[in-house]
């Protein structure tokens, strides 16, 4: 059977499951709360930056198949399979998630279920989320039982959004019938057909599944990152130690760059969110390890700054520095708790003439950080500075040529954040080359 389906939020998780769930054939609706991102999704223009996802929105809207609106009623009466998608960000100045999107959604939704259908959430949420949203879902749908709910985890990344929904590594499914299974195979069946893994499982363990994943990514990054403040105790080179380390198969290479650590929407605040809710569970003595990998993560940012003030001569007064990278990690446009971000804000407070240049993330940069200064390219940003930090490798930072770059700065002194750039190319050029956990 093809199912029509609706995605309620279309923020990076949103619009990418819309698109490319039209792309793989289905009649699809998104819907969101903010009138101007339907409006801009509807003329196949994608508020975010997101590889390849522009390209399947248009060819979704041309084919007829993808739509949008803000209307919950015409969503309610759409959809035969309903993607909930909606933010969970961290609550201001607590460790926990904020889920009240998700309560609004079904609200909004719930009233208008007069038939058979299957909600299903892949918004990332405290564990427990899901059978209290099931209860309300009961609760507040005239078609009572005929409603079901599902949880379905999400594991893309960006700038890897399209590539990880239409090929994921495998398919996590809370269920508590037969039939919902039945329906939620159906909907993944090309993706199924391919050989995707499909884990069956209950509420809460797809809840944690998805949490426990984002912890542990997190703890081999902190884990590499906490190696690289002990090789600059003991002037070791922890790229080195991190390629060494990759060729063990049971380590692998994957998550073990060392360099600023790990910001974004997701890894910080969801294993804050994990600490809270095991608190909650009387099971935090079990997640105090994940206190130390977000205080090591954050380390790594306060020592950005004093290698780039060490840099400075001592102090940030009267230097210019220009700050290549403003999303948290290269290909995205996000900058939600980029660490590029918070060390220039850091910079400037300590009186530094910041000069922030990014190839896709400049706009929301500004929007968020009006007083720091902004350069039109890498060149640009970098004219007289004194100190050049490199803070989210996009390829085109890589591919700087260090004369170049050395032909616009007052001094050839640069930081590499993400131990992306070939120091001995750079010392060659006259560069005077650090990184973090190098000698
Ligand atoms: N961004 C990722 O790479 C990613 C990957 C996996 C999981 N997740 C999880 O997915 C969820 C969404 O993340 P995101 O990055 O897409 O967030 P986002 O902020 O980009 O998008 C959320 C969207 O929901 C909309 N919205 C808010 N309230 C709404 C309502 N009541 N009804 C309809 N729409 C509403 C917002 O306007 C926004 O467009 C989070 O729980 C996140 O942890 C994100
Ligand atoms: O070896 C590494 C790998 C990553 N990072 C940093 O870690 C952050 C997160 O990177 P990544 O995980 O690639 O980005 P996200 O798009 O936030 O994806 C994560 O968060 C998503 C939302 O939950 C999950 O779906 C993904 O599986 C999970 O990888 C970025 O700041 C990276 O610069 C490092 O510092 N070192």
């Amino acid at each position: 059977m093809s199912y029509r389906l609706t995605v309620l939020g279309t923020g990076y998780l949103g619009a990418t499951h819309a698109a490319c769930m039209a792309a793989l054939g289905y009649e699809v609706l998104g819907l969101d709360v903010d009138p101007g991102k339907v409006a801009s999704l509807s003329a196949g223009e994608l508020p975010i930056h997101e590889p390849g996802l522009e390209e399947i929105l248009r060819q979704g809207l041309a084919s007829g198949r993808l739509r949008f609106t803000t209307s919950y009623e015409e969503a309610a009466e759409f959809g035969d399979v309903h993607f909930i998608c909606v933010g969970t960000p961290q609550k201001k100045g607590e460790y926990a998630a904020d889920v009240s999107y998700l309560d609004a959604v079904v609200e909004s939704l719930a009233p208008y279920l007069n038939r058979e259908c299957v909600v299903v959430g892949k918004s990332t949420v405290p564990v427990g989320t899901a059978q209290r949203l099931a209860d309300k879902l009961a609760r507040l749908a005239p078609a009572g039982e005929l409603v079901e709910l599902v949880w379905n985890p999400e594991f893309l990344r960006e700038g890897f959004a399209v590539r990880d929904t239409m090929r994921p590594d495998r398919i996590v499914l809370g269920v508590v019938s037969d039939k919902a299974e039945k329906v939620m195979r159906e909907v993944y069946e090309p993706m199924l057909a391919e050989g995707t893994p499909v884990i069956i499982t209950d509420y809460p363990t797809s809840e944690l599944v998805k949490v426990a994943a984002n912890a542990f990514l997190a703890t081999k990054i902190s884990f590499i990152n906490a190696m690289a403040e002990v090789c600059e105790a003991a002037h070791a080179d922890v790229k080195d130690l991190s390629l060494a380390l990759s060729f063990d198969e049971r380590i692998g290479g994957r998550f073990l760059n060392p360099g600023l650590g790990f910001g974004g929407g997701c890894l910080p605040k969801d294993i804050r969110a994990f600490m809270a809710r095991a608190g909650e569970l009387g099971a935090d003595q079990a997640l105090t390890f994940l206190r130390e990998v977000d205080a090591i993560n954050m380390r790594r940012r306060a020592r950005m700054v004093d290698l780039a003030r060490e840099l400075a001569g001592g102090s940030f007064q009267g230097c210019t520095v220009a700050v290549l990278g403003a999303a948290f990690k290269p290909n995205s446009d996000d900058i939600r708790d980029s660490p590029a971000l918070d060390v220039a804000v850091k910079i400037r407070e300590q009186g530094g003439d910041v000069t922030v240049y990014d190839p896709v993330a400049l706009g929301n940069a500004r929007k968020a950080h009006p007083t720091l200064g902004f350069g039109a390219s890498a060149l640009d940003a970098a004219k007289g500075a004194h100190v050049v930090l490199l803070l989210t490798e996009w390829q085109e930072f890589i591919d700087l040529d260090p004369e170049e770059l050395g032909g616009v700065v007052a001094a050839r002194k640069i930081v590499d954040g993400r131990n992306a750039l070939d120091a001995e190319t750079w010392r060659a050029s006259g560069w005077h080359y650090r990184a973090l956990g190098r000698p």
